[in-house]
């Protein structure tokens, strides 16, 4: 028997997947680690948390196999996260991640600085979670830490880099740095020479089932893998997410609930022009792109909700008989912003909101307007993809939010589509591990990896009572942003 192993970094957890020639998922495994707000809006991790996590997490998937038996290893990381290196290869600070928005400032610099050339160059506006404003940040208030620095990583690529020795970055990745030319797939020579960064702090481009070395031998014996192992570079989590899904052609949309929100539909065209209102980037697959629109504190609304109001039960436990409180959670309504939002409201002052509170509610209907809510908010990404002519019938949802049936329900009625979960949820586990398969030679195409592993479990579909509900329900959701936006700003010195 041999396999693959597919690496998930996520946010709030590493998972690790041992993979057979049949897609089969033989053994998991997870490390998780965390994460530190010093302040409100800063999110940071420390990058070798990631790395001791996943070299624990895969020492435990192959405890019980041969080490030769595992073919090669490939990775999904959360996106944007900026990693400093100095010049032996070590960190110079914690990383910042996607979800922290502490850098408002650096982006109007950069629409300033870029004007057109932000759009029609990196296919994205200026949001605080990309990494290039993370770095004009840390360049402006920590310039002794800035002046350690001589080139940058995203997360996985540290990890990656930790287990080679190699130095790489995926086009996939790359496009959320707002350094890349996206569809030219080259490091933007007009936005480095724009903030004058040098070419050498970006790392080699590589295509995301690239071949990128072998581990090294300390990293192979703390890993109980062979130093043979194949390693190929991988891709940002929602592209995996993507290719774990099936999503390799037009049609089909993805809706993952990790501690982020992603609608993702896939595009063929790389002039599609959204102007900006939903992220452009590069697949995982050769030349091929997405359109996606992210909330912010999807899952982690959910988690923070079970933290503070729930802290010593399971999720199944916190959601146990929320199948049973009738859609609209009797009048009440959440916004899940939490940290902030990017789309549609690319705002990082707003805060969350329930509306409605009624003597009447317990627990159990706060719970179900809080998945309610983020529902609602990945709806408005679906619509803006509906609004720009894509057609949403079937959306393929995955991350730990598809685990609750009543949840996948739920996003049928409220995104009035069928939805259809995994056998495994782990989408971005499978995708990497579909790129290492493919990288071996295991598959001609990807798509033909994806036949053999992407395997559908069970559809949802929508239910014309609730799904009436729910049309009612968002128009009134839709307007909470604007009627608390100024009321968060009047708040925002008080946090
Ligand atoms: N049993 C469950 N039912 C519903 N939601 C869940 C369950 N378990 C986890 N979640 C949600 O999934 C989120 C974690 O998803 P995951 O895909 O693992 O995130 P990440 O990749 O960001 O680490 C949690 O924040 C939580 O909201
Ligand atoms: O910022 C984005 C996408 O632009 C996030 O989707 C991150 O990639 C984090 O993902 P999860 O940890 O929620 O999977």
């Amino acid at each position: 028997m041999s396999y693959v192993i597919g690496i998930d970094l996520g946010t709030s957890a590493v998972k690790a997947l041992l993979v057979d020639r049949d897609g089969t998922v033989a053994a998991e495994a997870s490390r998780s680690y965390p994460l530190f707000h010093e302040r409100s809006g800063w999110s940071e991790q420390r990058a070798d948390d990631w790395v001791e996590g996943t070299l624990e997490a895969i020492a435990e998937l192959v405890s019980g196999i041969d080490a030769s038996s595992v073919e090669g290893i490939s990775f999904s990381g959360q996106m944007h996260g900026l990693v400093l290196l100095d010049q032996a290869g070590n960190p110079v600070r914690n990383a910042i991640l996607w979800n922290d928005t502490r850098t408002t400032e650096q982006c109007r610099e950069i629409e300033h600085t870029l004007g057109d050339k932000l759009l029609s160059v990196t296919r994205n506006p200026a949001l605080e979670g990309f990494t290039l404003p993370k770095i004009l940040w840390v360049r402006q208030y920590e310039p002794d830490a800035f002046n350690q620095a001589v080139s940058f990583l995203l997360p996985k690529d540290y990890v990656r880099y930790r287990l080679t020795g190699q130095l790489h970055m995926d086009y996939s990745d790359a496009a959320g740095t707002l350094m890349l030319d996206v569809a030219g797939k080259e490091w933007s020579q007009d936005v480095l020479e724009a903030f004058g960064l040098p070419a050498s702090f970006c790392p080699p481009l590589v295509e995301s089932h690239g071949f990128v070395g072998s581990l090294l031998p300390e990293a192979a014996a703390k890993a109980g893998l062979s130093e043979l192992t194949k390693v190929f570079a991988g891709g940002a989590d929602n592209a995996c997410g993507a290719i774990g899904s099936g999503i390799l052609s037009e049609g089909l949309t993805l809706c993952s609930i990790g501690t982020s929100g992603v609608i993702l539909s896939y595009e063929n065209d790389e002039s599609s022009d959204y102007k900006g209102k939903v992220h452009f980037f590069n697949h995982g697959k050769e030349d091929a792109f997405y359109a996606m629109g992210v909330t912010l504190a999807a899952g982690y609304s959910l988690s923070w909700f079970k933290k503070t109001f729930a802290p010593t039960e399971s999720f199944d436990q916190l959601l146990d008989g929320v199948g049973e409180v009738k859609p609209g959670a009797g009048g009440l309504l959440f916004t899940p912003y939490l940290v902030g939002e990017r789309t549609p409201h690319a705002d990082s002052a707003i805060r969350a909101s329930f509306i409605g509170v009624d003597g009447s509610h317990e627990r159990i209907h706060f719970a179900r307007a809080v998945m309610e809510g983020i529902t609602f908010s990945l709806n408005e990404s679906v619509d803006m993809l509906r609004s720009a002519g894509k057609s949403v019938e079937k959306i393929v949802s995955i991350g730990g939010g598809a685990q609750n049936p009543v949840w996948l329900q739920m996003q049928a009625n409220i995104f009035d589509a069928t939805v259809v979960s995994l056998e495994n949820e782990q989408g971005p586990g499978l995708g990497a591990a579909m790129l290492a398969a493919y990288g071996c030679g295991w598959f001609e195409s990807l798509e033909a990896c994806s036949e053999r592993f992407v395997k559908y479990a069970s559809e949802y579909t929508p239910e014309p009572e609730a799904v009436q509900t729910y049309r009612e329900l968002f128009g009134i959701y839709q307007q909470v942003y604007g009627q608390t936006k100024g009321l968060n700003e009047a708040l925002v010195a008080f946090r």
